[in-house]
């Protein structure tokens, strides 16, 4: 059984705000962090895990709502891991198509074979702001990057994510698909477990 009926995403993302109530579908009634405050909480932790653990605890005090929330990024194998939790802030705030032209221009040189990345993940759950056992799950996707974006779904690197399991670009994948087998996807199969609503 679900610990609480209501719980507030804590996250400014459009795209990952879609996927996350997809995945939870109506197991708990979803709030936005963005309905009780526009200013986005700097991501000044060293992870994944402390920088969710962050926007949650700010959710969560915003809100007075059990907050979960999502940080992940692109973690590049020949950028030793990079942009990773930089992702979203990789070309300077400006925005997820400056991110991938960066991205591409990095690469540009590396062949093929030495292209592989993964997708990670990291979901945190708390249950009130000062929680002292926030509730957290991992997530990673393998694949590599691609040349030149492809497709127009989904958000962010996702047009130059290629998913081999699939034979196509992550952007290419209808969101029902990508909603199965994505890093976001693996995470919340675990959280879902945890909170026995698997
Ligand atoms: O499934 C994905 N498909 C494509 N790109 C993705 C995905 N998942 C994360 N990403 C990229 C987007 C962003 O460049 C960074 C996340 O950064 P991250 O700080 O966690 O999210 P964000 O700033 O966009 O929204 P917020 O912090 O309010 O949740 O990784
Ligand atoms: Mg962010």
């Amino acid at each position: 059984m679900m610990p609480f009926n209501e719980l507030v995403l804590a996250s400014h993302n459009a795209g990952k705000l879609k996927e996350l109530q997809a995945m939870l579908g109506d197991a708990v009634r979803v709030r936005s962090v963005g309905e009780f405050s526009d200013i986005e909480p700097e991501e000044t932790g060293l992870s994944f895990v402390e920088n969710a653990i962050l926007k949650a605890r700010n959710a969560a005090r915003l809100s007075g709502l059990p907050a979960l929330a999502d940080d992940s990024g692109l973690a590049v194998d020949a950028l030793g891991g990079a942009p990773g939790i930089y992702s979203a802030r990789y070309a300077d705030g400006q925005g997820d198509a400056a991110n991938n032209a960066k991205l591409l221009d990095a690469l540009r040189e590396v062949p093929v074979a030495e292209r592989g990345a993964q997708f990670v993940c990291a979901l945190a759950l708390v249950r009130h702001a000062d929680d002292p056992l926030p509730i957290i799950c991992e997530g990673l996707w393998p694949g590599s990057i691609l040349h030149a974006a492809r497709g127009d779904q989904g958000f962010g690197y996702d047009p130059l994510f290629w998913v081999p399991e699939r034979g196509c670009s992550s952007a290419e994948l209808p969101a029902a698909e990508k909603n199965r087998i994505s890093h976001r996807a693996r995470a919340m199969a675990i959280l879902k477990q945890r909170l026995g609503i698997a």
